[in-house]
């Protein structure tokens, strides 16, 4: 466990299909959050590039070199925890990962995690999405980063979070934190997101960290915005609404400690 309360800060953004101008916004965002006292920071899912796939597809070696290049020199400038929400990874099948990491204040990744659970859904009225089309499912490796200075990480991202086998596998693993960088459509954001979010933080007795994209992105896109911080109560603490920008709360052990006394359900379970 670590020892104090820090600021965190989830970024919300609208990201496009122009990656040079959404990793300035990305970068504007950090630069605010940093100035305001913050020791983590997040990013949401697919925060270099949003929409257009098949220019995505072209970008795709690109966007994997620069990425970890801002992430790393990002977080050294603002000596912050820096997690990088997603960006696609080409594999070895010209498909992509929808890779989600963690940098330190010194610039260097402390861990990664690929995105388990695909979102292959149809949604009525001519909205439906297949990932899988582009995206191979990461390898089934629950991942967690600790340190004394932010606690225990566990790393998912978007439509993992429908999943809560992933997060009690993450608990199993001691998380304090659930990372959860989203890009939730408004369709179903609106009906499912915070319910979700909160029911993950409750269930598990730990804060869930959800950055998020928000707003259109071209003409057939449109997410749902409210990137979140939950406490291990339940309660949200920092909501972004709708318009980008950047929401705080403060990761207190203290509280971790507290609702794990109150309701030791983690310690209660039979199966
Ligand atoms: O590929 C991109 O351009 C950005 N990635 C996404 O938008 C991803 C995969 S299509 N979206 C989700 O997982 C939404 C989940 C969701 O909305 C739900 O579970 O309801």
């Amino acid at each position: 466990m670590f020892s104090s309360s820090y600021k965190a800060a989830v970024i919300q953004m609208n990201s496009r299909t122009n990656l040079d101008a959404n990793l300035e916004q990305a970068y504007n965002f950090i630069e605010e959050a940093a100035e305001q006292g913050a020791k983590i920071v997040g990013l949401p899912e697919n925060f270099s590039f949003l929409g257009g796939l098949s220019m995505r597809m072209k970008q795709a070696d690109e966007i994997a070199e620069r990425v970890p290049e801002f992430l790393s020199q990002t977080a050294s400038e603002f000596s912050i925890y820096l997690m990088g929400g997603s960006y696609p990874v080409p594999t070895s099948d010209n498909k992509l990962y929808n890779h989600s990491t963690l940098y330190n204040p010194q610039g260097k990744e402390l861990v990664s995690y690929n995105k388990i659970h695909l979102f292959d859904v149809d949604l009525g009225n001519n909205e439906s999405y297949r990932e899988s089309d582009y995206v191979e499912s990461g390898a089934l490796n629950p991942t967690v980063y600790e340190d004394e200075n932010i606690g225990s990480w566990g790393l998912t991202v978007c439509y993992d979070l429908r999943f809560p086998e992933l997060y009690r596998k993450l608990m199993e693993k001691g998380s304090h934190v659930l990372s959860i960088p989203s890009a939730f459509t408004y369709t179903t954001g609106k009906d499912h997101w915070r319910l979700l979010l909160r029911a993950r933080a409750i269930e598990n007795t730990a804060y869930v960290f959800a950055p998020a994209q928000t707003g259109t992105h071209g003409s057939d896109r449109r997410t749902w915005g409210h990137a979140m911080i939950v406490d291990p109560w339940g309660n949200v603490i920092a909501d972004a609404g709708t318009e980008p920008g950047v929401a705080y709360a403060e990761i207190d052990h203290k509280k971790i400690k507290e609702v794990r006394s109150q309701i030791p359900s983690l310690e209660h379970r039979r199966l």
